[in-house]
């Protein structure tokens, strides 16, 4: 097509002059401008996920440690802390894979370990470690996800061939799930976990193993799903992505939350990695190790 030319003032007569058509360039909203704009309308929202004095004790690791947490209504909250900090277990306690050695996590109304059943369908989870039933393909794991949570036959199908579209994953539906990549396991986990519509999803590692292109979609469906009035909590260790993504969050450290709140509030006017490694320390540098600094045996 024809780049399109002004008109001359003196009637068109003159050679018109070849100017490049402008376009319009959508600037999409960042994730992080729409994650704290969440945050100030989540935090006047009612608590829809409630862990009180949550705990959980191994012998004499108390692998968590009175965790209280809130989460809002339509709130992404990152749950964040070092290796060893208690965040599976936490997160295991909320969607009711770990019964926990006191405390207690509520949803909506109903206690997670006095109704299990009520709670799971109010309940979409990632766990970790994914333990899928692998010898299924990718559609049949998606079938029994839904009919298993009481969802409809025929809901069940076209909700799995959106969700199959929504993550990449229409043609490797008829596959084995054993057969899939560590990224694409992820990928029908997350679907499973929300084909039932569940009002809350308790994600641990939702990005790990996810290919940059696959994040930015799974952000999209994550901030979709709040925006319909779903929460989220989910854990990361990238913190760059817990600030860009979540409107709040809640830092972990030896089982007992340190600081939670909106990521602003939190971060206090620096980045969450600089505050979470001023909360969480730095660590001294260790000694030791000399002999893997290049110093040589023979030498
Ligand atoms: N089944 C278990 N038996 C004994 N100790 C356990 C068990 N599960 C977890 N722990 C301990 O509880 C603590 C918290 O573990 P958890 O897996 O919750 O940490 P995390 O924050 O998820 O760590 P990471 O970031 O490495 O995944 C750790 O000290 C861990 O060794």
């Amino acid at each position: 097509m024809e780049p399109r030319s002004r008109r001359t003032r003196s009637g068109g007569d003159e050679a018109p002059t070849e100017e490049p058509a402008r376009r319009r360039i959508e600037v999409p909203t960042p994730s992080v401008v729409r994650a704290r704009e969440r945050g100030k309308v989540a935090a006047q929202n009612p608590v829809v996920l409630r862990t009180e004095q949550l705990t959980k004790v191994y012998g004499s690791v108390v692998a968590a440690n009175e965790v209280s947490i809130s989460v809002h209504a339509g709130s992404l909250t990152g749950i964040v802390g070092p290796n060893g900090a208690g965040k599976t277990t936490t997160l295991s306690m909320i969607s009711g894979l770990l019964r926990p050695s006191s405390g207690r996590v509520t949803v909506g109304n109903v206690d997670v370990w006095a109704d299990g059943p009520a709670a799971k369908q109010l309940i979409g989870t990632l766990p970790d470690r994914l333990r899928l039933f692998d010898r299924l393909t990718g559609a049949q794991l998606l079938y029994y996800s839904g009919v298993l949570h009481g969802v409809a036959e025929a809901e069940v199908a076209a909700r799995s061939a959106e969700l199959a579209e929504a993550f990449g994953l229409e043609s490797a539906l008829d596959r084995l799930v054993s057969d899939y990549s560590a990224g694409m396991q992820k990928k029908i986990a997350l679907a499973c976990s929300m084909i039932h519509a569940p009002e809350v999803l308790v994600l641990d590692e939702p990005f790990e193993a996810i290919d940059p292109v696959s994040a930015a979609n799974v952000t999209e469906i994550l901030e979709k799903f709040v925006a319909g009035g779903g929460s989220v909590i989910l854990s990361s260790h990238s913190l760059e992505l817990i600030q860009r993504v979540c409107d709040h969050v809640a830092i972990i450290a030896s089982g007992s939350v340190i600081a939670q709140g909106t990521v602003d509030a939190v971060r206090d006017g620096v980045s969450l990695e600089e505050r979470f490694r001023a909360l969480v320390g730095e660590g001294e540098s260790k000694k030791g190790l000399q002999w893997l600094h290049g110093s040589s045996d023979s030498e």
